[in-house]
């Protein structure tokens, strides 16, 4: 029987809210010259993370409410009950424990709140896939023939993609012990071109195929695993040397053993780990092979460091809180269904997808976790890329559409591509970020339009015929989160950071963050059809 699971919409603090949003709203312009508007910035220590949060429309008095309201519907309470192992995700039964996998967020010797059993697992496997990606990358780990590999494909998708490929995407690059010449590949979508691209040009002498998958039953993943052996088989790497080549990630290792993968290369994690959350688990294998283990354990530092950040800091000065409950407010009371996440280091190409399935399939829920019909909106449609490219593309919506699109910027202070000319790239990337946040919130009415097309010399009849075209509504809520660098344990806080805003926002909700019964349907439909 579910215990049943107050809507949000009872608590004092939303009726609140609700009457606070009734009221006129002031501008952005307004809020942002009304005096104290810098006490909605806030930092996390040891992460390097910053939020700048005031270009969001609302001020002190919404935000203390949001506070409250994060209080009222427990989110330290079930923020508490996830890092002790309570089984939160209720309709599988299972607790959600990827911040085990970070390592403890205690002083030293205190014991990790998840108990010394799970504390055991996650290091000894954490240990196997540090010493596996060190030995591949040495070369001391060597192929059939003897020869050290030149290339690494991870076959997966979704969760056994997402994570480990935009973690990849965005270290590997400067990460300077990662000069090994291995080349990290991922290949998630079964599309017959896109295994075929990647093996082409590669040699399956040298190649190590990583095949990921938290069940070992996805059918992509097997259609475009099947292909992948069959190239080893055509390239002559047959029978027990294909042993060699072949590494699993798994929970359910009777599975890949069943479909012929090595134990000593079969890397496993549990059913206490959402794929979406297992970038840190040994799924997060090809990440260590492409970044090296030292780079990883920063990376799992970093995601400690936030865990850290969660469970100590007040809630109106805690990172993951202010992205939540700043989301809440646009969401449920400003009506804004979407949500741009407007990434500026190239290197996070792929953390707006990542992100994505980390919301979208967590949040995208509508009933309670007691079963009972959710009566207010709940995750937002989360999209975006890179900031620089849509603001030659998308951007000119959220400047002058019919839809009011919230933003969160992500910008890095410090650039170092080994470039003579990086430090004026890097100015140019984070001009361009201020300039978009401030635009967006403040537009420019039509008397400054008027005045601005005056100035440029137009003949002001002419310029009033067109000043409602050179017109910018602004308003359009955005925060800006500052990383000091990006580095690994940058990333890794980051990452925790954005898992945990997904907490927060489930916590408000009451909904189940931890299950997606919806991405079943579709399988078990496409199931039937083979079957006939
Ligand atoms: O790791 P698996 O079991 O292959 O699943 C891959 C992905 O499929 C899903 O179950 C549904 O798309 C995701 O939650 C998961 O990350």
């Amino acid at each position: 029987m579910n215990a049943p699971v107050p809507s949000p919409t009872t608590l004092p603090a939303w009726q609140q809210l609700a009457q606070l949003a009734a009221a006129p709203q002031p501008h952005l312009r307004e809020r942002l010259a009304q005096p104290g508007r810098a006490a909605l910035q806030a930092a996390a220590e040891g992460t390097g993370i910053r939020i700048d949060f005031t270009r969001q429309a609302f001020d002190e008095a919404i935000w203390s409410a949001l506070t409250t309201l994060a209080r009222e519907a427990g989110v330290e309470s079930q923020r508490d009950a996830m890092f002790a192992g309570q089984a939160i995700n209720t309709s599988e039964q299972r607790a959600v424990l990827h911040v085990a996998l970070r390592g403890t967020p205690c002083a030293k010797g205190n014991a990790a709140p998840w108990g010394t059993v799970i504390q055991g697992l996650v290091q000894s496997e954490l240990n196997r896939v540090c010493e596996f990606a060190d030995r591949v990358r040495a070369g001391d780990l060597k192929s059939s023939t003897g020869a050290a590999f030149t290339d690494v494909v991870n076959i997966g998708i979704g969760g056994s993609d997402l994570g480990p490929r935009m973690a990849a995407d965005a270290l590997a690059p400067l990460c300077s012990d990662s000069q090994t010449g291995l080349r990290v590949h991922f290949v998630s979508n079964p599309d017959a071109w896109a295994v075929y691209h990647t093996l082409r040009g590669l040699n399956p002498t040298t190649t190590l195929l990583i095949v990921a998958s938290k069940t070992f039953t996805t059918q992509e993943t097997m259609t475009n695993a099947t292909t992948a052996r069959r190239w080893l088989d055509d390239g002559g790497i047959t029978g027990t040397a294909q042993s060699a080549h072949l590494v699993a990630i798994t929970a359910a290792p009777r599975k890949s053993a069943a479909a012929g993968y090595p134990e000593a290369h079969t890397f496993t994690f549990w059913d206490w780990v959402g794929g979406r959350y297992s970038v840190w688990s040994a799924l997060g294998l090809p990440l260590a092979l492409a970044i090296g283990s030292t780079a990883f354990r920063e990376f799992l530092a970093g995601g400690q460091a936030m865990d850290a950040h969660f469970r100590s800091a007040p809630l109106a000065q805690n990172l993951p809180v202010i992205l939540a409950m700043s989301g809440v407010w646009n969401r449920n009371f400003l009506n804004c269904p979407t949500q741009l996440l407007a990434c500026y280091p190239s290197r996070l190409v792929r953390f707006a997808p990542f992100v994505q399935q980390m919301d979208m399939e967590s949040n995208g829920k509508r009933v309670r976790k007691d079963g009972q019909p959710c009566d207010s909106g709940t995750g937002p449609i989360l999209w975006g890329g890179l900031g620089i490219d849509g603001q030659h593309a998308y951007f000119q919506l959220l400047h002058q559409g019919t839809h009011r699109v919230p933003v969160e910027f992500i910008g890095v202070d410090t650039e170092d591509t080994p470039l003579p000319l990086a430090a004026e790239h890097h100015r140019v990337v984070n001009l361009n970020l201020r300039a978009q946040s401030q635009a967006l919130a403040v537009g420019r009415d039509e008397a400054a339009t008027l005045q601005a097309l005056i100035a440029e010399g137009r003949d002001p009849e002419q310029a009033a015929e067109f000043v409602s075209q050179r017109s910018f509504p602004g308003n359009v809520p955005n925060s800006v989160i500052w990383l000091d660098a990006l580095t690994p344990h940058r990333l890794g806080a980051l990452i925790a950071l954005y898992e945990h805003k997904v907490f927060v926002q489930a916590a408000i909700w009451g909904i189940n963050a931890y299950d997606q019964w919806g991405v079943e349907l579709g399988k078990t439909m496409a199931k039937a059809m083979e079957n006939g």
